[in-house]
């Protein structure tokens, strides 16, 4: 298996389309532009990138990013062995190599001083330096870069610079609308659409409670899980509570608003 192999998405991802982001996304693709994707948590954002890559046949590195990476992590750096050094090149740098989608998962989450290494791919430059190696690398025509972005999360403290935000194209992802949700969650998890209905349906009342005790709803992630478990044979009021409610929030009260919604809907 060569580098590239490893990194192909093997089979086709299941994807829900909710509006026509296929589309835009490979005339994104076709210009190489680098694309943000924005949505709350479990939305399907990783997915799409997944679909997408799978869709134009290229591979697809993956990078979770956090407030301890350091720009080393995205580019690369030297090790030391018993002989002397090595280099290894970070993910960001296989990617420009072979001519990968790179996927920056969070990427607020990183530290400015890290983000800032990307804006030479993003430009018509389409380089990156590597400072330490004295390497100048030309990213292969293939590369793109993508990043994920939850708006809900920012803080004053804690935002992508304008000058990184402004080399994006961008798409704006949501929980899907009701019965999009219902098809999404019957066909990932073999659930009947009536009762994938139901869990959709106790999705939208956590969703109403956002900003009054809860900072998110129920992710479509979260709905797959209590679908995963009810299929398995998990009471259907127990899944939700596990799968749907419990991971949210300690809040007594909201907890007590969801579980009664759980029990009217499966009375
Ligand atoms: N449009 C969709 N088509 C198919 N599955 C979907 C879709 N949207 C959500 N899902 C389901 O929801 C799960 C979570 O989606 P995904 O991992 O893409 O979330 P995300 O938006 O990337 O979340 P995070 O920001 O937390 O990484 C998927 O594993 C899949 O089961």
């Amino acid at each position: 298996m060569t580098d590239k192999d490893q990194y192909k998405v093997q089979h086709e991802p299941f994807y829900q389309q909710q509006k026509n982001e296929v589309a835009l996304y490979e005339a994104a693709y076709r210009n190489r532009l680098p694309v943000m994707v924005k949505g709350p948590t479990g939305c399907g954002k990783s997915r799409f990138v997944e679909y997408m890559a799978w869709k134009l046949g290229k591979p697809l590195i993956t990078v979770a990013c956090n407030e301890d990476m350091t720009a080393s992590d995205l580019v690369g750096r030297y090790l030391l062995e018993a002989n002397g050094t090595r280099w290894l090149d970070g993910p960001l740098t296989v990617a420009a190599r072979i001519g990968a989608i790179c996927y920056l998962d969070e990427i607020v989450e990183a530290r400015q001083d890290t983000t800032v290494v990307i804006h030479p791919l993003t430009d018509h430059r389409r380089v990156l330096p590597l400072d330490k190696k004295g390497e100048l690398i030309h990213a292969h025509p293939d590369f793109q870069l993508v990043i994920s972005y939850n708006p809900g999360y920012q803080t004053l403290m804690k935002d992508l610079k304008q000058s990184t935000k402004q080399r994006f194209t961008a798409f704006d992802f949501d929980y899907p609308a009701a019965a999009l949700e219902t098809q999404i969650v019957a066909k990932e998890t073999g659930m009947d659409e009536a009762m994938a209905a139901k869990l959709v349906k106790i999705g939208g009342v956590a969703r109403g409670l956002k900003g009054h005790g809860l900072d998110e709803g129920i992710s479509t992630r979260l709905l797959v899980y209590a679908a995963t478990l009810i299929k398995d044979g998990v009471e259907p009021r127990d899944a939700c509570r596990m799968a749907m409610v419990r991971p949210i929030t300690d809040d007594a009260d909201i907890r007590e608003t969801l579980d009664h919604a759980i029990d009217a809907t499966f009375a």
